[in-house]
């Protein structure tokens, strides 16, 4: 059984990341350590652009013995990680729709690696895992039930595994599980997160990737009444209006220039009065998002930053952080080198740390985990 389990540990995983903007890889090495890693910038790419990007990446990795991927949405069906088998792939095509910038190309990359690697098992690993802990109470929308019942409708939660990674880095650099922690994740997406006691107890993602604060490029959270007028008194439809909530929205669409904060940051220091608008729109929804969760724990011991602007912005940090009742930064912690680090200052009530988005470390572990479930049904 220990020999098992070591050679288990011992696997090469090589962990495949499809996120809105970027597609992220790591290799991992027999004994965890990183061979290989990389991320590709394909927020201005064509979804056919995108693939052929993709089949020429895929072909140069190293050898693994099992590949993880990053699946933003599991549903229902799928709570926790998954082998994937065909009918793995036709439940992951229905969920398409729910999170249509992020599953085809996952999708895509297991195809590819299906065609050149067909011997190499590969999993499923889902954003939606470590939300399963939302009570209900959380989990609802407030309409009719016999809608909620025959579709399944509630709300799931994205950014498990980067969340899942920031929860176990919060505690080993403080020292102790903070009961009450906030996790803020900002990139392409952004989520904010409550953790109770490292279990997640709400967050501002829903149904689908778009609710919650303002993104690069989707909306987030707007009034159901305003898309209703959109489409019942302007005529946009509902097919055009997913499009436009998901791809043309956000900070893209209030700005007109971009959803790169960076861009906009620079922009708007350089006088132009659209990118200041979205930037401050964007801070407002972050408070309005900050707040909720922090409401929802009954205040907050610690809060996490990560994702590419939480870890590399410290504008966006310093706001929020403003905005939350004793959390006070040290301003001269430099993030730039990468290393997770303690941002408040030693006597500030509410702790604040950077911590580097891992989501491929969670994925391996998932990986891992299910091929210790496998072995250990196939030894029974
Ligand atoms: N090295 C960096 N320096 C400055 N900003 C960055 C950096 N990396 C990422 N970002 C910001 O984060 C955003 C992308 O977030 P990220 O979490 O990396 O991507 P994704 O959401 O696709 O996983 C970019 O639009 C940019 O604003
Ligand atoms: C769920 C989600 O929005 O992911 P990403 O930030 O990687 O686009
Ligand atoms: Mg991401």
């Amino acid at each position: 059984m220990a020999v098992d389990s070591l050679m288990r540990s011992r696997m090469r995983v090589l962990t495949l990341n499809a996120g809105s903007s970027t597609f992220k890889w790591t290799a991992f090495g027999a004994g965890g350590e990183v061979v290989e890693s990389g991320s590709l910038s394909w927020a201005s790419e064509a979804a056919d652009d995108r693939r052929r990007q993709l089949r020429l990446l895929l072909r140069s990795f190293v050898p693994s013995d099992a590949i993880g991927h990053r699946l933003v949405h599991g549903g229902n069906r799928y709570r926790q990680a998954v082998r994937i088998d065909p009918q793995v792939q036709g439940g992951l095509k229905a969920l398409v729709p729910l999170a249509p910038l992020h599953l085809p190309m996952a999708l895509h990359a297991i195809e590819v690696v299906q065609d050149s690697l067909p011997d190499v098992p590969q999993f499923a690993c889902f954003d939606t895992t470590f939300h399963t802990t939302i009570p209900d109470a959380a989990a609802a929308y407030a309409i009719p039930l016999e809608w909620t019942r025959r579709w399944g409708l509630r709300r799931f939660g994205f950014h498990g595994l980067s969340v899942e990674w920031a929860v176990k880095r919060a505690r080993e650099i403080l020292g102790r599980m903070p009961s009450r922690l906030v996790v803020c994740h900002l990139g392409s997406g952004c989520s904010v997160t409550a953790v109770r006691d490292g279990r997640s107890l709400d967050t501002t993602m829903g149904y689908t990737p778009i609710e919650g604060p303002v993104m690069a490029t989707r909306s987030g959270s707007l009034d159901p009444g305003l898309l209703l007028e959109l489409q019942i008194a302007h005529g946009i439809s509902a097919i055009e209006l997913r499009e436009v909530l998901e791809q043309r929205s956000g900070l893209l669409g209030m700005s007109g220039i971009s959803g790169d904060v960076g861009r906009l940051r620079a922009a708007s220091l350089a006088g132009d009065i659209d990118a200041t608008h979205a930037l401050e729109h964007f801070i407002w929804s972050l408070l309005r998002a900050v707040g909720s969760m922090v409401g929802v724990l009954g205040g907050t011991d610690a809060v996490v930053f990560t994702g590419g602007v939480g870890e590399h912005h410290d504008w966006v940090r310093s706001a929020v952080a403003a905005a939350i009742p004793g959390c006070r930064l040290n301003e001269r912690v430099d993030c730039e080198n990468e290393v997770d680090r303690l941002l408040s200052l030693p006597d500030a009530a509410v702790e604040a740390l950077m911590i580097r988005c891992r989501e491929d470390m969670v994925i391996r572990e998932h990986v891992l985990h299910q091929l210790a479930d496998r072995s250990k049904a196939g030894a029974r």
